[in-house]
């Protein structure tokens, strides 16, 4: 079995969102390898909450069953959360289908989640020892789909041209140039952890004794680095500040900016053309940097500033990341 989505960017790419049907009903979800739960707004919400999006009605779907006593609660690193109550339902991503895959009803949302009408939900993509479901965890889509899958694999291909895909089960090698190289995953943290010990700043490269491991986070916007490789990037755009107004380092849209790259693992790194390193205007002359701080935590996080310029394999089986050039 396998199954594809395109994963169509919004807000400029700080998010990618890709069509799931869940008991024959079609919302547009965020695929998120950063957490492992699968939610959907849903017709518990007020109309209020609901405004433009798309929400599951199980009282629609001849498949679902209700999980009784069951509960979620969920807050992400950008503060956002949902909370809600546990059912399951037939879910099918681009073909590949789970019959009786538990989803997560939201029956209250934080107010970025009702702000952003693209996104009806998540598809948790981590590792189900994350799942937030009580009384017990619950697995993800990829955990219970595995099996079934020719490969026990899903790959993302985010383009902001939205041409972007993620696949289930196969390996399409017209998608991506040179070698795919793979690299340990520890999966204790629940995450797709990854080592990464040097960096690149204007192709000169820069080994690091003591950096914190790294996380491939496709539901994060931002690549949220340690403070030291920050400011060693910044420190080579002239114009570049930290603005505490905005909450990170911006700069002159109009500086031409020094291509970075991080590794992955010790055998590939990771770049990103300077053209590709502005997230955001802040204003007519100023942009934000796709490049912020992670403040310290103990985690790195490689988030789709960083992905969308690469080919990205998750090889459940063997917890093996894999990445190539596209
Ligand atoms: C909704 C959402 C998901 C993630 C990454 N796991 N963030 C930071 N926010």
């Amino acid at each position: 079995e396998t199954g594809e989505v395109i994963a169509t960017p919004a807000d400029n790419g700080a998010e990618y969102l890709s069509p799931v049907t869940i008991g024959g009903q079609q919302l547009n979800l965020n695929f998120d390898t950063g957490s492992a739960d699968l939610w959907v707004f849903s017709t518990a919400l007020t109309s209020d909450e609901i405004g433009e999006h798309s929400a599951y009605d199980p009282s629609k779907s001849s498949t679902y069953q209700e999980l009784r006593g069951y509960t979620f609660s969920l807050s992400y690193g950008d503060g956002s959360g949902a909370a809600g109550t546990v059912g399951c339902d037939t879910v099918d991503i681009g073909g590949a289908t789970v019959t009786r895959q538990v989803i997560e009803l939201a029956t209250s949302v934080s107010s970025a989640f009702v702000s952003d009408a693209d996104s009806d939900g998540l598809v948790g993509l981590a590792f189900s020892t994350v799942n937030s479901v009580s009384p017990d965890s619950q697995k993800t889509f990829f955990d219970n789909i595995m099996s079934e899958l020719a490969q026990p694999v899903f790959t993302a291909a985010l383009d902001l041209d939205g041409s972007g895909t993620y696949e289930f089960g196969t390996i399409d090698s017209s998608k991506f140039t040179g070698d795919l190289m793979f690299t340990n995953v520890n999966a204790s943290s629940g995450f797709w952890q990854i080592d990464s010990n040097s960096y690149s700043i204007g192709g000169r490269t820069y080994q690091r004794s003591s950096a914190t491991p790294a996380i491939v986070d496709t539901g994060t916007s931002l690549l949220l680095l340690d403070p030291e490789v920050v400011r060693a990037y910044y420190a080579q755009v002239p114009s570049a500040k930290y603005d505490s107004t905005v909450g990170g380092y911006t700069y002159d849209c109009s500086e031409d900016l020094p291509e970075f790259a991080v590794a992955v693992g010790d055998n590939y790194m990771a770049n990103i053309p300077g053209s590709g390193i502005t997230f955001a205007p802040v204003s007519s002359k100023t942009c934000f940097g796709g490049i912020q701080s992670n403040s310290g935590s103990d985690l790195q996080i490689f988030g789709d500033v960083l992905l969308k310029h690469h080919f990205v394999v998750f090889h459940g089986e063997s917890e093996l990341l894999g990445m190539a050039a596209k």
